[in-house]
Parts: C-alpha cells; sequence; structure tokens
C-alpha cells in the first residue's frame, strides 16, 4: 500500500492544515517515511562539525572555506560542502574564533536557515508544494526579540558579508519561522542534537498525548537521505481519526507545556489532557492539600495560567501564578542535577524526592521527571548495577517503574520510546528479586516461575517497542539486546528455573 493511502490532509480554522488516517491504522503501521528537506544546526548550536555536527575544538577548520569541521573527512560531505562551503568561501566569510567552544554560538545560527535556502533553489518543486506552504508565524513572531536576533544575526548577515542578497529580507525571515515553528529535533549516531525540516511530519498538529511515533535514523554521512524518519502508528488510530504529534515534553505540569506551545509555537493548546484538571487522572499538575492533608489542589480552569487553584476538600485556595513560581523552583533544582550522575546523582534526586514528597501528588509531573531520572541510575551507575543491588533497592527500582508507567500509559500510550525503555528496565529487577526471593525460601518455585515468566512478558513487550527504533541510536541498540535477551529466555527458560536455587 503506498503511503498516500495511509493519511490524508485536510483544513480547518482552528489549526490550518493536518492530517487524518485515510485507514484504520493498528499501532506499529508505518504511516510514511521522508527525508528532510534540510537538516542542520539548531538554533543556540555549540560550534559542531559542519559535516557530522559532532562538537569541535574549532582547531581544525575546512581547507576550503575555514569553518570548523573534523577533518578533511567530513569538508567533503555534501551538507556542508554543497551549502554553507561554497557561500563562505565565494564571499570570504571566515569563522571568528571562538574562546570557549562549547559556548552557544552565533555564528552557527545562519547555518541552517542557508541550507533552505540553497534546497529551495535546487528543488524548486518540493519548496512550492511542502515548504512554502509551512506556518512561519511571521506577524506574532515581528514584535519578538527573536525577530531583531534573526534579523542581525541571519538576515543581514547573508545579505551582507555572504552576498546571499537574492534572497529578500522577508524571505530569510520566513524560513527562520518556518524553522522554528515546523523542525524537529534529531540526534547524530553520536547523540548530537541538530533540527531536521520534514514537511510532512510538520503537518501533524500538535496534541500532549499523541498518538504517533516518529524515529529519525540518522547516519552522518552527509547527504539528504541521512536523516530519515519514519512515523507509525502508536495506538489503534480509525481511520478518519486525527494524527497528532507532541511539539512539547510530555512530562511537564499543564502551565509549562501551555507556555512553551504559547511562546514557542504560537498557539494555545487546549487539547483534552490540558482542559482537564487531573490531567487525564494522572494528577501531573496537582499538589497535595497543606490543610487538611485529604485532598489535592487543583486549577479550577487549567486554560487560563491565572485562575484560582482550590483544594477538592476544603477551602483552601491559591493563584495560577503563585503556582507557576513554584513549579519553576522545583524544576530549577531538578535542573541543577541533571549531569550528575553515579552515587551522587542518586542521592541527590532521592533527597528532592523526599522534599516534595508531602508537597506535590505522587503522580506530579516533577516526581515522574524524578523517577525516570532514578531508574535510569539504579541498575547502571557504578556500585549500583543490577547484580550490586540488595533486594531493598531492587523493590525500590521496580516501584519507580510501575509508578512511571501508570502514568506513561496515560500520557504516551502505546509504542512509545519511554515506554519501551521503562519496560526494559523493570524487567531485570523483577528476575533479580524473584531468584533471591527463591533462593531464600521466601517464595515456591511455582511462584518463581510465574515471576519469571512475568519478567519475560514485560521484556517482550519492551522488543516490541525498541526494535522499531533505529539501531543508529540508543534505543534500538538497546531494542536489539533486548531481542538478544528475550531469546534466550524464551530458549533457557526451563533451565533458569531449575538451575536457580
Ligand atoms: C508544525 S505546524 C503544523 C502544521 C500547520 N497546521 C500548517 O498548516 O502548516 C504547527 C502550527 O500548527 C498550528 N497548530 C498545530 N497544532 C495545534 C493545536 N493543537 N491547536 C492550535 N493550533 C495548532 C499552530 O499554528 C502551530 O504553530
Amino acid at each position: 500500500m503506498s503511503e498516500q493511502d495511509l493519511f490524508k490532509i485536510e483544513t480547518n480554522n482552528t489549526v490550518g492544515r493536518y492530517s487524518v488516517a485515510s485507514q484504520d491504522l493498528k499501532p506499529g503501521d508505518v504511516i510514511f517515511k521522508e527525508a528532510p528537506f534540510a537538516y542542520g544546526p539548531k538554533s543556540d548550536s555549540a560550534c559542531v562539525c559542519l559535516g557530522c555536527h559532532n562538537p569541535v575544538d574549532c582547531a581544525t577548520l575546512c581547507s576550503k572555506c575555514s569553518w570548523p569541521v573534523c577533518g578533511p573527512q567530513c569538508e567533503v560531505l555534501s551538507v556542508h560542502k554543497d551549502n554553507e562551503c561554497d557561500v563562505f568561501s565565494n564571499a570570504k566569510v571566515k569563522f571568528q574564533a571562538v574562546e570557549d567552544p562549547t559556548d552557544v554560538c552565533l555564528q552557527y545560527e545562519c547555518i541552517t536557515p542557508i541550507r533552505v535556502l540553497l534546497e529551495k533553489e535546487r528543488d524548486q518543486k518540493r519548496w512550492e508544494e511542502e515548504v512554502s506552504v509551512m506556518e512561519s508565524h511571521n506577524e506574532q513572531r515581528k514584535p519578538k526579540p527573536i525577530w531583531e536576533f534573526n534579523q542581525h544575526n541571519i538576515v543581514e548577515y547573508l545579505r551582507g558579508p555572504c552576498k546571499l542578497d537574492r534572497f529578500s529580507e522577508d524571505l530569510i525571515h520566513t524560513v527562520c519561522g518556518i524553522l522554528e515553528v515546523n523542525a524537529f529535533e534529531a540526534r547524530t549516531p553520536n547523540c548530537y542534537m541538530i533540527r531536521c525540516l520534514f514537511p510532512k511530519l510538520a503537518l501533524m498538529s500538535h496534541n500532549c498525548v499523541s498518538n504517533i511515533h516518529h524515529a529519525v535514523d540518522c547516519h552522518g554521512n552527509g547527504n539528504l537521505k541521512d536523516c530519515v524518519v519514519t512515523v507509525r502508528a502508536a495506538i489503534h488510530i480509525p481511520k478518519g481519526g486525527e494524527l497528532y504529534s507532541s511539539y512539547t515534553y510530555s512530562i511537564w505540569p499543564t502551565l509549562v507545556r501551555r507556555e512553551f506551545l504559547r511562546e514557542s509555537k504560537f498557539f494555545e493548546c487546549a487539547c483534552p489532557r490540558c482542559s482537564d484538571k487531573t490531567e487525564l487522572g494522572t494528577h501531573m499538575s496537582s499538589l497535595k492539600c497543606q490543610r487538611c492533608d485529604n485532598g489535592v489542589v487543583v486549577a479550577s480552569d487549567p486554560l487560563n495560567d491565572l485562575c484560582e487553584w482550590n483544594c477538592t476538600h476544603c477551602d483552601y485556595k491559591t493563584h495560577g501564578g503563585a503556582m507557576r513560581k513554584v513549579f519553576a523552583a522545583i524544576q530549577n533544582e531538578i535542573d541543577q542535577v541533571e549531569y550528575v550522575g553515579g552515587h551522587e546523582g542518586i542521592q541527590q534526586r532521592e533527597t528532592i524526592f523526599r522534599k516534595y514528597k508531602s508537597v506535590l501528588h505522587p503522580k506530579h509531573a516533577y516526581m515522574t521527571i524524578l523517577r525516570s531520572a532514578l531508574i535510569q541510575l539504579y541498575g547502571k551507575a557504578e556500585g549500583y548495577t543490577l547484580g550490586d543491588l540488595p533486594d531493598v533497592i531492587l523493590e525500590r527500582k521496580m516501584e519507580l517503574c510501575y509508578q512511571l508507567l501508570e502514568v506513561l500509559d496515560v500520557i504516551e500510550p502505546g509504542l512509545s520510546r519511554i515506554r519501551g525503555i521503562t519496560l526494559y528496565e523493570l524487567h531485570g529487577p523483577i528476575m533479580m528479586h524473584a531468584r533471591h526471593q527463591y533462593q531464600y525460601d521466601a517464595i515456591s518455585k511455582d511462584d518463581f516461575r510465574q515471576k519469571l515468566k512475568e519478567s519475560v512478558d514485560i521484556l517482550k513487550q519492551a522488543v516490541e517497542i525498541l526494535t522499531n527504533e533505529p539501531v543508529s541510536q540508543p534505543e534500538g541498540q538497546l531494542g536489539q539486546m533486548a531481542q538478544t535477551a528475550y531469546d534466550q529466555l524464551i530458549e533457557n527458560f526451563d533451565m533458569l528455573v531449575e538451575t536457580a536455587y
């Protein structure tokens, strides 16, 4: 079946163009695959190689244009050679040395817009049909500081020193807007972030609970087919059902998601999750009431950021503005430990977890974010590998996984990457814990067999999700590992039961 059969484009006054399924879709069905129109460094990028997009120290420069690359193998990659390299070398625009190559490098702001503009000239048809019609929100962006920033760092730079004055100011601003509103992040094989303009993927409307799954397969070989996205149904989608992706981090609370969408995508999200005081029963925005101890504090009108927040049991009330401050403070605390790994990372996150346990609903977004990080650390951090963990920590890891999955089943249903990873993280502790219990005579052989089967079933679900991920990415590699582990477990199941004691 051709991809045109799987979705079609419709239009309405609220979202503009959007996509609907043109037939019933089941989880995992490939809706389409596409190569980007262009890809390149993100806005606010640090210095990266202009061929493979890995970070560089800027000591090695392209022999033709003198902008940063890893070496001769990267300067000849088409994504650089056929784009900015020509422009910079013809106009003799040199890269200005930077003190710290890991800082944001303003000179890089122009790279991806140049690539879009040059691709427009090479592929006029795709530009006209798929890209020129994209939303740029120029009118909303004009009064914002970003417009002036782009005028100075991109528009004037391209039309002046880069001698690209064949592109009008309006067109360059529109390209900047198209990128800001429509580009998706992807990771290079070394896991560095770039942005890609996928015109079909950008047709999907936003919903804070998405029903599609997209995975970008990036090989770093520097041509356009290098970064192909595969879009699948994450859950059952009936014929005529709208296809939704999520433009935000799904584990943020409503106030934060809506603010992000307002600021960067220029619309007020009113999806069912945002409209519901309880976030579809997850309570990812709710606080525990400090006055009555029985109720939870929820927004009276979640689509109004400044509404009153009330306790469900007593007359306690507060204000959306105050809640936003509370969320910002907690987010800040969590951000501070973002890169702290190992024992320290575990201790610091557990401390924050304990601190907010009596304040936030157990499934609150920030408790969920902490859970997700702790799950990754327990079982991997030094001194905390799965074989090292005592039962009490195995139990902690299982509890964290089950609680996280309860939330993910609602906000990331079906074939979502984070569900796959969490299921994978859960299967190991179940198996390990059951073996210990059996060895201590705390459970019978039949119970052990049952627990082992539960673990294998969970691993199977992880395999079904993660083997859809490209093997160029860590999740795809995890999928391969999970598949091997699953095959071995199935083959040796009886022997494992017999020899575990
Ligand atoms: C990536 S584009 C999606 C395609 C776009 N509708 C079009 O016609 O080109 C994102 C823009 O679509 C609109 N949009 C997407 N989802 C929306 C939603 N749930 N509510 C309102 N507007 C939405 C907003 O204007 C947003 O900036």
